[in-house]
This record gives structure tokens, sequence and C-alpha cells, in this order.
């Protein structure tokens, strides 16, 4: 694995991103809500800032897809994998894709907990790879979590940081 100072992270100060495509299980006031929530976690830890935009091509395109969706990396259905992201770059680089075949909840009811999952694929469109602690966001499997309390671990605010500096308090 690279040392972090020269593994693929994103320049530009303010990164912008565009939800283009939504899933039937929550409102879609409520998924716009998760994604800047989950965007705010990582950003509010590190020197970069995210700005949504409605038009025009953004440096993170998120978005629900089934199957085959035009990358190299078809969806299995429901369960297995629920989601994938691309580390920093153009084109595809940063875009997060949510697996719709999975039910998707808001940590309340029953289903996966998008703001979870959105928190983990962020992180790997920050550049981000797989932490081996249990209490990381970005560990490799998922688990249920109740989103009362969900946060980062110690490990990931570390992670992040050595990516892309602290956020100076100022
Ligand atoms: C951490 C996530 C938010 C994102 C990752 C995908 S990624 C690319 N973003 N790192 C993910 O989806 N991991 C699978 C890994 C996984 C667990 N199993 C699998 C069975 C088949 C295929 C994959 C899996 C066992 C059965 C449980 C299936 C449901 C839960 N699935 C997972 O935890
Ligand atoms: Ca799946
Ligand atoms: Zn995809
Ligand atoms: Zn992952």
């Amino acid at each position: 694995d690279l040392p972090s100072r020269n593994r693929p992270k994103w320049i530009s100060k303010a990164v912008t991103y565009r939800i283009i495509s939504y899933t039937r299980d929550l409102p879609r006031v409520t998924v716009d809500h998760l994604v800047a929530k989950a965007l705010n976690m990582w950003s509010k830890e590190i020197p970069l800032s995210f700005r949504r935009v409605v038009l025009g091509i953004p440096d993170i395109v998120i978005g629900f897809a089934r199957g085959a969706h035009g990358d190299f990396y078809p969806f299995d259905g429901p369960g297995g994998t629920l989601a994938h992201a691309y580390e920093p770059g153009p084109g595809l680089g940063g875009d997060a894709h949510f697996d719709e075949d999975e039910r998707w909840a808001d940590g309340r009811g029953l289903g996966i907990n998008f703001l979870a999952v959105a928190t983990h694929e962020l992180g790997h469109s920050l550049g981000l790879r797989h932490s081996s602690d249990p209490d990381s966001v970005m560990y490799p499997t998922y688990g249920a979590r109740d989103s009362e309390n969900f946060k980062l671990s110690p490990g990931d605010i570390r992670e992040i940081q050595e990516l892309y500096g602290k956020r100076s308090k100022s």
C-alpha cells in the first residue's frame, strides 16, 4: 500500500458532488440529507469542503443502480456487495454507486443503514482504503449500527487527516 503522501487524493479544496439517481426505499430529501451528513462527517476533520451541484459534471457522482450499470462492477442483487466507490481521480474517480436491490433504511426501520454505507463509500471516494478495526467505518463488511451515535472511529480520523491534513480550528 502506497505511503499516504502519494496516494490519490483531491487537490481542490472544494469538491463538487451530484446525486443523479435515488432509491425507492427512502424519500429523496432523506437521501440528500444523509449524503450531506456523511460528507460532513469527513470534511469536518480536514481542510476540504463539498459543494452540491444539480447540473453539469461534478467531481463525485452519486447514484443507485442494480445489476450491470455501465462500469466493470455489476451489482449482485439483494445482499452481497451493497455499494462501491472509486478513489479520487477524473471521470469515474470519486463516484459512489449504491445497489438498488438492497433495502435501504434511514437507521430507524429495518434494512441497510444508508448513512453508514454512504460514509464508508465516501471514505473510498476521498481515497481511504479498508481498515482491520471492526470499529472503523472503513471495515470491509457491513455491521448494523444504530445511526443515533454513528461516528468516525479515531482511526478513521487519523487516516483521513494523514491524507489531507487537519482542519485548522481558527
Ligand atoms: C462495508 C460495506 C458498506 C461496503 C462493502 C463493499 S465496498 C466495495 N464498498 N468495500 C460491502 O458491501 N461489503 C459486503 C461484504 C460481504 C459480506 N458478505 C458477502 C457475500 C457476498 C459478497 C460480498 C459480501 C457476507 C454476507 C453479508 C452480505 C451483506 C453485507 N455485505 C457486505 O458487508
Ligand atoms: Ca447487493
Ligand atoms: Zn458502479
Ligand atoms: Zn469498502
